[in-house]
């Protein structure tokens, strides 16, 4: 009794089983039914909105964002952080070709990545079965992968400047050829992806859904490997994540050599590596998230990550290389406080989620037994599966909860630029646009995938981002 009521914990309030009056059973055959309801490709669906999702959107933005990304560097470096005068000097300037420097600098830590990625050791860990069955499995080295680039990073530093008086700080006054090298290199990347999507798959989780547009901006892929590297984890951790905190480091450098130290760039270059360190200790955890069990790996998440992120997300501490601000010990003091609690909340509410599925709801979540649902899903096998639903700990404030302190952590980290432009908050305002829209796909994923079990969560967490409001 006890685990049906843990697995139905809305039964001892209405006694007819589940919360919306439905049985268990009737709720694993409503999440078969909108598994095939809601295919995107349904005949359902209109042909203009199949066209706008499939072909008009992706061509889009795959037009405008290799521009979004030159666009931040030029505010930054040519506009002096401001967006008004930006449109003006585009047109009157130049940005630089690549040179050797840059293309070696670039190729050089491509196979620094891909050497440490294969010989650093790290346990076995198991990502969340596909829908059509299949267990992706990782070598869970990304810590150690990420504690040796930044030591050889420094290492390096203090070699090239001590024995050859060069400093890393090139790749700061370079930068627009490091964007431009990356906007011509990942889309050849994802021409490779696609070839070898149609060609050579690595597993059954993919194919191609007929729009030649759509399967190179989506990728045809949902795991692909290459000589025995997973390119997801190679894009999304040993290259985006791991290129951001290293521009951090030389946009830091950069300021260090400029003024000497400056407290508001000390505040935001200590938070982005608090933040991503914290991200590479829980690296295993996000082979659980959206990004991996759903995207595959096509121009959006490869180009994002091979250049958005190098871009847009270290584009505060390129704003603020420029831009020195003194804040002074207490507000330096209070922002990092602010920041640190931010990324705690947010690192422990994935924790509470992998925690309490691990120790199959056998643990403790915020010092009380977890309230948890035993979701039932169908796989395209028509196996049933398992999975369990936290409802309680942040889980049970509101069922995204975890999104807050990363945009208030985000805010805190760009704050030190005041308010003189709105150039340094383009990640924040990115951030929170990209979060919302996926608070919306994530529940649809979610209701396609566990109907009435999805329900039921909504019913004992009505909220979705806001706890009380929305
Ligand atoms: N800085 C950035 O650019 C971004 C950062 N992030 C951060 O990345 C981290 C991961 O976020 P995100 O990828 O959005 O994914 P989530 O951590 O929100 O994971 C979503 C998945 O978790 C499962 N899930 C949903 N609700 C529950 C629940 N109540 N109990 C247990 N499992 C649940 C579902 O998967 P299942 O199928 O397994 O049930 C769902 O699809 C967060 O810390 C987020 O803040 C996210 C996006 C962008
Ligand atoms: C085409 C572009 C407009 C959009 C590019 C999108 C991707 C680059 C990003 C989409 C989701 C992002 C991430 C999700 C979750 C993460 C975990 C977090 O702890 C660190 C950051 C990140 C890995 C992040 C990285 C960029 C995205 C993949």
């Amino acid at each position: 009794m006890t685990a049906r009521l843990a697995a139905f914990p809305a039964m001892d309030r209405h006694k007819n089983g589940c919360s919306n009056g439905a049985t268990p059973d009737e709720c694993l055959s409503s999440a078969r039914q909108s598994q095939r309801d809601e295919n995107p490709h349904s005949s359902k669906m209109t042909v203009l909105r199949r066209f706008a999702h499939s072909t008009l959107s992706p061509v889009l933005l795959m037009l405008s964002t290799p521009n979004w990304v030159m666009l931040v560097w030029f505010t930054a470096f040519r506009c002096d952080g401001s967006y008004a005068c930006v449109g003006q000097l585009f047109r009157e300037s130049q940005v630089n070709a690549p040179t050797p420097l840059i293309v070696f600098t670039l190729a050089g830590y491509v196979v620094f990545a891909l050497t440490v990625m294969r010989i650093l050791p790290g346990k076995t860990v198991y990502g969340p079965v596909t829908p059509k069955g299949h267990v992706p499995v990782y070598k869970d080295n990304g810590f150690a992968c990420f504690v040796t680039t930044m030591v050889t990073f420094w290492l390096l530093t203090f070699v090239l400047k001590t024995f050859f008086a060069v400093s890393p700080t090139y790749i700061f006054d370079k930068f627009d050829e490091v964007l431009v090298t990356l906007n011509i290199f990942s889309p050849i990347f994802c021409v490779f992806l696609y070839l070898k999507g149609r060609l050579a798959p690595s597993c059954t989780d993919g194919g191609s859904s007929g729009n030649i547009i759509f399967d190179y901006f989506w990728g045809m892929e949902l795991y692909p490997r290459v000589l025995g590297f997973d390119v997801k984890v190679f894009t999304n951790c040993r290259f985006g994540m791991t290129v951001w905190p290293l521009l951090v480091c030389v946009f830091a450098l950069k300021s260090y050599e400029l003024y000497g130290f400056v407290d508001s760039m000390f505040v935001t270059t200590t938070l982005q590596l608090v933040y991503c360190t914290k991200f590479f200790w829980w690296e295993a955890g996000y082979m659980n998230t959206i990004d991996i069990m759903m995207d595959r790996a096509g121009y959006y998440i490869c180009w994002g990550c091979l250049v958005f992120v190098p871009g847009v997300y270290a584009s505060v501490s390129l704003y603020m290389v420029n831009h020195p601000v003194h804040l002074g010990l207490p507000l330096t003091t209070f922002l990092l406080a602010l920041g640190v609690l931010s990324i705690y909340i947010n690192y422990d509410a994935d924790k509470q989620k992998l925690q309490v599925r691990s120790s199959d709801g056998r643990c403790l979540v915020w010092g009380r037994k977890p309230s948890i649902i035993r979701a039932k899903y169908v796989l395209d096998s028509g196996e049933t599966r398992e999975s369990i639903l936290l409802a309680s700990g942040w889980w049970g404030l509101s069922r995204h909860f975890h999104y807050i302190p990363e945009i208030l952590l985000a805010f805190f980290w760009s704050v030190p630029a005041l308010f003189h432009d709105v150039m340094p908050y383009t990640y924040v305002i990115y951030l929170t646009t990209l979060l919302i829209h996926r608070s919306f796909r994530d529940e649809t994923k979610c209701s396609r995938k566990y109907g009435c079990f999805w329900k039921q969560y909504r019913d004992l967490v009505p909220h979705k981002l806001f706890p009380f409001i929305f």
